[in-house]
């Protein structure tokens, strides 16, 4: 079926329970998980999600909504996602890749307890700037080292330093996915046994199930099948356990075994 003609049937489907909203990233490519109706989505986000969202996670999504890439951000509810999963392992050493203005950034902060620690890479300093003042408001400002720059070279520091290995709780990527596997082949010794790398966009915008003449954005398209790659290879890697998860643009959790 082309790409269009879903789109139209999941319409139909959602237009039978909800008013007719505009056609969101997931239904662009019209894969069929629950989520497709925007009414749902929003029944989460203002039952579930916003009503426990601190004052300023809320007011760091505010402002990242005024800025031109803000399709980029996590949301709310993945950072809800995060931050739970955190709590539940009791992560403490943590690191993030890719931290845009800092929503999942200061969505895990929060969770750590006060003498936790992310380890936050990024290309642009520039947008984590704009969600500065908020996770200082936040006051866990201490709990974070920002490092500017690409990530691989300093994973590449890191996994060199014996100390290094095995010593995170918790790894969340969320950076250029045609890294992922780069990320994870060093990963996978910085992590502990039992710590968990969460991969970010491992639907990518449901165009994992993209016909091969579906309409898709430019970068969506080129970033695609290292995505698809990348899912294959956490399915047949045996070092982790995974999960995949339909949360935001889907999360793949994958666990250290080894
Ligand atoms: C999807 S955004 C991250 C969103 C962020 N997690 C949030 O909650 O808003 C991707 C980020 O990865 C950064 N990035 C791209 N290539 C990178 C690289 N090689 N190393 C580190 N960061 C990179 C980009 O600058 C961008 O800020």
């Amino acid at each position: 079926m082309a790409s269009t003609d879903v789109a139209a049937e999941v319409k139909a489907q959602t237009t039978q329970v909800e008013e007719p909203a505009k056609v969101t990233r997931h239904q662009e490519v019209g894969h069929k998980s629950l989520l497709q109706s925007d009414a749902l989505y929003q029944y989460i986000l203002e039952t579930s999600v916003y009503p426990r969202e601190p004052e300023p996670l809320k007011e760091l999504r505010e402002v990242t909504a005024k800025h031109p890439w803000n399709l980029m951000t996590t949301s709310a509810d993945e950072g809800q996602f995060l931050g739970l999963l955190l709590k539940l392992i009791n992560a403490k050493n943590t690191m993030e890749i890719g931290v845009y203005t800092g929503y999942s950034l200061l969505s895990t902060a929060l969770a750590l307890p006060d003498d936790g620690k992310i380890l936050a890479m990024d290309i642009n300093r520039e947008n984590y700037d704009l969600g500065l003042p908020m996770i200082e408001k936040a006051g866990v400002a201490h709990k974070i080292d920002f490092r500017e720059g690409p990530a691989l070279p300093l994973l590449d520091e890191m996994v060199k330093n014996e100390e290094m290995q095995g010593s995170f709780d918790f790894v969340f990527v969320d950076a250029d996915k045609d890294n992922y596997l780069n990320y994870h082949r060093r990963l996978i010794d910085l992590v502990k046994v039992g710590g968990v790398i969460a991969y970010d966009n491992t639907l990518w915008n449901g165009s994992v199930v993209a016909p091969p003449d579906a309409p898709l954005r430019k970068y969506v398209r080129y970033y695609r099948d290292f995505v698809m790659e990348l899912n294959k290879a956490l399915a047949a890697d045996p070092r982790i356990e995974i999960s995949q998860i339909p949360v935001g643009d889907g999360v793949t959790l994958c666990r250290r075994n080894y």
